[in-house]
């Protein structure tokens, strides 16, 4: 399909919202670019305010750093919303423990690494007054090379907010006491990102969250009446990572640290490069579209994890497939000042 300069190719993720397909850009000084659209339909939000949308586009545009993967351009086509950004070419971390660490992420140092990258996006965000709203596993990508970038703020996370406990689509695994709480209290601040870091650090150990296996609506239910998960002695980890995530964890937001002093954590000792996220993880992973049918095809097997067949699959990641896809800076080659998207957002007559 061809829209608006852009040639969709492969799909290469799904989210609760809408589809994000690899593209090549078909128009203009970046003829042939590979790129990532993620493809909202609005019509799923009866009530969305393209003048907010606007907004969230104008904060997102000015959001500049290191570890946060920003939006080339954004614009409605119809009934759709289109968010054209770098394409990612190892996936999301979410996407890669699905395939082929269903049990997590054993090697500390890569852990360690992956968080704290996550960790300073996130400060760069309270920083600036603005809160993720959607920190998980799924929204942390990865290039080859190994650098490691937080996604999806701004629009979807701002559309996401608009739904209410009823009407929401995706899996609320991460989310905090207080955002649950939000419709009957003063709502809640950025330190919800640092509960939905908590619970994505216990999903990189374990290969999934707390509460995974439960109903949406059951899980809302227990993460508001329920003691907060813990890490304790059961847990086979190291001391510094269980304080760092236990000190997240915490109901009342107040107690909870910031990203900054979260930074300063012992556990973050053992954090490396990117070279480290290379050499561990990244150079040995098949190629993107290889990747996304996996969790498709196994998409049943990877929800249960009791299930001793999901268990017998083994992508043998240590003698994998080392070919290497194109290695170009994925940050590279389109500059940010494209046309100006709140241009082509006004054309749209909703
Ligand atoms: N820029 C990108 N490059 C490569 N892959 C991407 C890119 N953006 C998204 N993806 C892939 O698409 C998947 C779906 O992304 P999307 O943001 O739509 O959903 P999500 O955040 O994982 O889920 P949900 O919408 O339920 O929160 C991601 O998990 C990732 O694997």
């Amino acid at each position: 399909m061809r829209r608006e300069g852009y040639e969709l190719d492969s799909q290469i993720g799904f989210g609760s919202f809408g589809i994000v397909h690899a593209a090549f850009v078909t128009e203009g000084p970046h003829l042939q670019e590979k790129v990532a659209v993620k493809i909202i339909e609005l019509e799923q939000f009866p009530n969305h305010n393209l003048e907010k949308i606007r907004k969230e586009i104008q904060i997102m545009r000015l959001s500049s750093h290191s570890n946060i993967l920003n939006h080339h351009v954004c614009f409605t086509s119809q009934t759709q919303l289109w968010m054209v950004m770098p394409i990612m070419d190892c996936g999301s971390v979410g996407n890669i423990l699905k395939c082929f660490y269903r049990n997590g992420i054993q090697d500390e140092c890569l852990v360690a690494t992956i968080l704290k990258e996550i960790l300073q996006g996130l400060n760069y965000f309270h920083e600036h007054d603005q809160i993720h709203r959607d920190v998980k596993a799924g929204n942390v990508l990865l290039s080859r090379e190994g650098k490691i970038y937080l996604s999806d703020f701004g629009v979807a996370s701002y559309l996401r907010s608009g739904q209410n406990a009823k009407t929401f689509t995706g899996t609320p695994c991460w989310m905090a006491p207080e955002v649950i709480e939000s419709e009957n209290n003063a709502g809640y601040d950025f330190k919800a990102d640092i509960w939905s870091f908590g619970i994505t650090a216990i999903e990189l150990v374990k290969g999934a969250p707390p509460l995974i296996d439960y109903p949406p609506m059951k899980i809302i239910l227990m993460i508001r009446n329920s003691d907060p998960p813990q890490l304790g002695k059961e847990d086979d980890l190291d001391s510094s990572f269980k304080e760092m995530v236990n000190s997240c964890l915490q109901k009342d937001p107040s107690k909870r640290p910031t990203a900054e002093s979260l930074l300063k954590k012992r556990f973050f000792n053992k954090a490396r490069n990117c070279e480290y996220v290379n050499n561990h993880l990244t150079n040995i992973l098949p190629a993107l579209e290889e990747m996304v049918s996996i969790p498709r095809l196994f998409a049943g097997l990877v929800r249960d994890r009791n299930n001793s067949e999901a268990d017998s699959w083994d992508f043998n990641l240590s003698s994998g497939n080392n070919s290497k896809v194109k290695t170009e800076d994925p940050l590279a080659g389109i500059g940010t000042d494209e046309e100006d998207p709140l241009d082509t957002l006004q054309e749209i007559d909703y």
